[in-house]
């Protein structure tokens, strides 16, 4: 794989696919850790007085413009962290995107519309996501990928683009690699995974790979409940994916054949709404009341997730263990951030969420080895599962 050094990039159109995905709350952004990930890459480009185009995608807008999913506030602050203006362009491959990339001068950044504002982005059709591929690509001359979070998507600005275009990687990519390159090869045991989050469906199938490799499963989040449900349990409103039942009751066999231990919550906080304000209490795990949904697991399963975490000499942890973005429902993250941290094991902590919740909840971040900017992509990788966007960025 080529890196951003390797090029010759001064005076030409460079496109920069970036993982800006960064958590917003009334628009305003709450945690700009993916935006100063990228800055490293951009900033250098811009240094070497290419002009540079910056793609990004920002929540599952699904094909629309959806106006509360814009890259707005996000040009803003990549323009404060870079310490100069950031053209942005209302639109993706559009009169504004190219009116942009025109007015770029060596040594100046544009950052393009939400890129899945673009049904051909995401696409599953070869053909249609190629056609937007094509517009993509004929911004720039030259493509760097360092979007790291969205390496496992197979996307049109991922996976494509840099099949059309003189391509390198970036910085940000070749960082994350080096850390996540470590526990694929001689991991210190025991080695843990904590698994939590929301992308219960997107990241199930990765305890499939993780049961020949880790010693240890925690799981937590909004992935729990298939598992409560698996085991027979009531999981009121909580968050489900009930098609998923015997393929999790599949893990649990093959944990206890394989002698890998799965850590489950025993306590959950259940509140009677998705709101700081609900009405909420802490209830057994196999106990949670019917119009009841899980938000963050209880105060014992904290300490025994801590506890489970105290001998390890490796942990990956992706996914909050709560609702973290809500006081009441950050408790199981905070005490599991802390377990990382006491456990003195090599700690590396993936995901947009993930990142932005030891920040949020008051953790510095120097305190574990490595916060990696992806979640999915970081999970994926773990798995040996071939990647669209490092496969797309070799030679
Ligand atoms: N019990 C729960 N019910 C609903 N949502 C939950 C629950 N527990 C955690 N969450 C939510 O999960 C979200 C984060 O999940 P996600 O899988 O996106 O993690 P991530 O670290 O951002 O990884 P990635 O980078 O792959 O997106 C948070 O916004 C949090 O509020
Ligand atoms: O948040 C992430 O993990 C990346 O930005 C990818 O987002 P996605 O899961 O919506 O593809």
């Amino acid at each position: 794989m080529r890196t951003l050094d390797d090029l010759d990039v001064a005076g030409r159109t460079v496109l920069v696919r970036t993982d800006l995905n960064v958590p917003l709350q009334d628009g305003k952004i709450t945690d700009d850790g993916r935006i100063r990930a990228g800055v490293p890459t951009i900033g250098a480009l811009a240094e070497r007085g290419a002009k540079v185009v910056v793609c990004a995608h920002l929540g599952r807008p699904k094909g629309e413009v959806k106006p509360e999913f814009s890259l707005a506030p996000v040009a803003a602050r990549l323009g404060e962290l870079l310490g100069q203006d950031v053209t942005f362009a209302t639109d993706v491959v559009g009169d504004s995107a190219r009116a942009a990339v025109a007015g770029l001068v060596g040594g100046q950044v544009a950052l393009l519309e939400n890129l899945r504002f673009e049904p051909g982005e995401t696409s599953k059709d070869d053909a249609e996501r190629g056609a937007f591929a094509d517009r993509l690509a004929a911004l720039a001359e030259i493509y760097v990928g360092d979007g790291f979070g969205a390496v496992h998507r197979r996307h049109a600005s991922v996976y494509d683009v840099p099949q059309r275009l003189p391509h390198a990687a970036g910085y940000l990519i070749a960082a994350e690699l080096d850390v996540l390159r470590k526990l694929t090869e001689d991991v210190a045991r025991p080695y843990a995974v904590v698994l939590g989050g929301s992308k219960v469906s997107d990241k199930l199938g990765v305890i499939d790979s993780l049961l020949g490799k880790a010693d240890r499963i925690l799981v937590g989040g909004g992935m729990v409940f298939t598992f409560l449900a698996a085991q027979g349990h009531e999981v009121g409103t909580s968050l489900l994916e009930k098609d998923q039942l015997d393929t999790v009751r599949g893990y649990l066999a093959r944990a206890e054949e394989s002698g890998v231990e799965f850590v489950l919550p025993t306590d959950i906080v259940a509140a009677a709404a998705f709101a700081a304000d609900a009405e909420h209490e802490v209830v057994a795990a196999d106990a949670i009341p019917a119009d009841r949904m899980g938000l963050d697991i209880g105060p014992e399963s904290g300490k025994l997730f801590a506890a489970r975490l105290a001998d390890a000499r490796t942990v990956f942890w992706n996914g909050p263990m709560g609702v973290f973005e809500m006081e009441p429902y950050s408790h199981g993250t905070r005490a599991v951030a802390q377990g990382l941290i006491d456990s003195g094991a090599f700690t590396v902590v993936g995901g947009g969420d993930s990142a932005a919740a030891v920040r949020q909840l008051g953790f510095d971040e120097h305190r574990f080895s490595h916060i990696s900017t992806g979640g999915g992509a970081s999970l994926e990788y773990l798995e040996g599962k071939t990647l669209p966007g490092l496969i797309a960025l070799e030679d």
